[in-house]
């Protein structure tokens, strides 16, 4: 396997038994994989503590009720026992399947009852060769992630053998060799397969490892575009100074509202607010200081306003206000609450108390406009004619012989 690097910098590199070389990555593929082991080994488990007591049968019929079978019995129900406990322990406690202790002390009591049978159960040549073949085999497949535990197993099992069978039950000179050498290839096959499963699983592990940092990084592009998209989009509908709406989302949630009180014969008044000698006031306290007093009125606007009135900044210190649903009584109402409180306001950097004031002209759509300029011309003129008049007030514009200029 090419040699690469997780996220968290660890490498993928793997070693003689094919374990990752990082023990942080190894503990975290023994953990990720913890689960999986536990129920593989205690599947394992309850296979290996049926086939230990149904040899039991054979041992029977083969010896009888004698000391041989009693003892045997005995060795095989210990270790079926030993089996079936872990195999409940793992059921809770899915990391005993990867602490060596209790794996092991199965497999010196297995390895060690497999030795046994061959002094005490006579059998033909190959019965005892075919099971220390198995047990071998099986050690190797069902043991997860203890390749070096496993080679020493194997060796017990393989000395033993070698030991006990020219002891007990003498084969001829070259089938022995033949079981041995048979035995040999049987530990390379299953450390052979060890290794490759380690790899494969290792593999599959760092890929996926890899996938999901590609998947984190993709995310938190994504993310990164989407607040930039957002930005973008405020920026795009907001005036940077104020806060509030600029012109061109003013106009876009106005024609919104005019189209919905044309639906709804519903009436929509539109006011525009001047801030009053805004260029005397710029020019003695300076432009930073306009600034602070275009936000605070901005503010103020927006104080008097209802959630659903739409307020932007129409240009300079003029500000343009939308109010669905209302007629012009209400939002001479709201202009003057509006004209009150800026004139009560006392900003810090102007000293001069009364120095705010702001004027207000206010016209209603009329029905069948379908475009919302010549409601706004007339806003504006009633400002100007409100600016005429001396400043400081609301000036509704001329609709009928009902409503005439209404001043502070
Ligand atoms: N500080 C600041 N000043 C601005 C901004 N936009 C426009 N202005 C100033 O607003 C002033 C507008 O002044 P005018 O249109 O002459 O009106 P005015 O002095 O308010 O007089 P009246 O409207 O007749 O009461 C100009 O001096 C502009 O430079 C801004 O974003 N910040």
């Amino acid at each position: 396997m090419a040699a690469g690097k997780t996220d968290t910098g660890g490498s993928t590199e793997l070693s003689w038994r094919a374990e990752f070389h990082d023990p942080a990555l190894e503990a975290l593929f023994r953990r990720t994989m913890q689960a999986h082991d536990a129920c593989q080994m205690r599947h394992a488990l309850w296979v290996a503590a049926g086939l230990f007591l149904a040899f039991s049968v054979a041992d029977y019929h083969l010896l009888g009720f004698s000391n041989a079978f009693f003892v045997l019995i005995t060795t095989r129900t210990s270790v079926a026992l030993a089996c079936l406990l872990l195999a409940l322990a793992l059921r809770k406690r899915t990391a005993l399947a990867q602490r060596p202790l209790p794996i092991n002390l199965i497999c010196l009591l297995g390895i060690s009852t497999l030795l046994l049978t061959i002094p005490l159960r006579p059998a033909p040549d190959g019965i005892h060769l075919a099971s220390i073949v198995v047990a071998s085999m099986a050690l190797y497949l069902f043991v997860p992630n203890r390749l070096p535990w496993m080679l020493i197993w194997n060796v017990y099992l393989v000395t033993g053998f070698a030991i006990v069978v020219p002891l007990w039950d003498p084969l001829p000179g070259g089938l022995m060799a033949t079981s041995l050498l048979l035995l040999g290839f049987v530990n390379l096959l299953g450390w052979m397969s060890v290794l490759r499963l380690n790899r494969l699983q290792r593999e599959q592990f760092a890929s996926l490892l890899e996938e999901r940092a590609i998947n984190r990084q993709l995310q938190a592009e994504i993310e990164e575009r989407s607040q930039l998209e957002e930005r973008l989009r405020y920026m795009a509908c907001t005036d940077d100074l104020t806060g509030i709406a600029n012109r061109r989302r003013f106009f876009e949630l106005a024609e919104r509202e005019l189209r919905r009180a044309q639906r709804d014969h519903s009436p929509l008044v539109l006011c525009m607010v001047d801030i009053d000698l805004f260029k005397s006031l710029n020019d003695r306290h300076g432009h930073a200081v306009g600034d602070i007093v275009l936000s605070t009125v901005a503010g103020c606007c927006q104080s008097v306003l209802r959630e659903t009135d739409i307020i932007g900044r129409y240009g300079g210190e003029e500000f343009v206000i939308a109010l669905p649903k209302a007629n012009l009584y209400t939002a001479t109402t709201i202009a003057e609450r509006l004209r009150e409180r800026v004139a009560s306001l006392s900003l810090p950097m102007v000293p001069d108390r009364h120095a705010l004031s702001v004027t207000v002209g206010i016209s209603r759509v009329e029905p069948g406009e379908t475009r919302l300029d010549p409601a706004l011309l007339r806003a504006d003129q009633a400002l100007y004619d409100g600016k005429a008049r001396g400043r400081n007030c609301v000036v509704v514009a001329h609709h009928g012989p009902s409503l005439s200029a209404m001043e502070a």
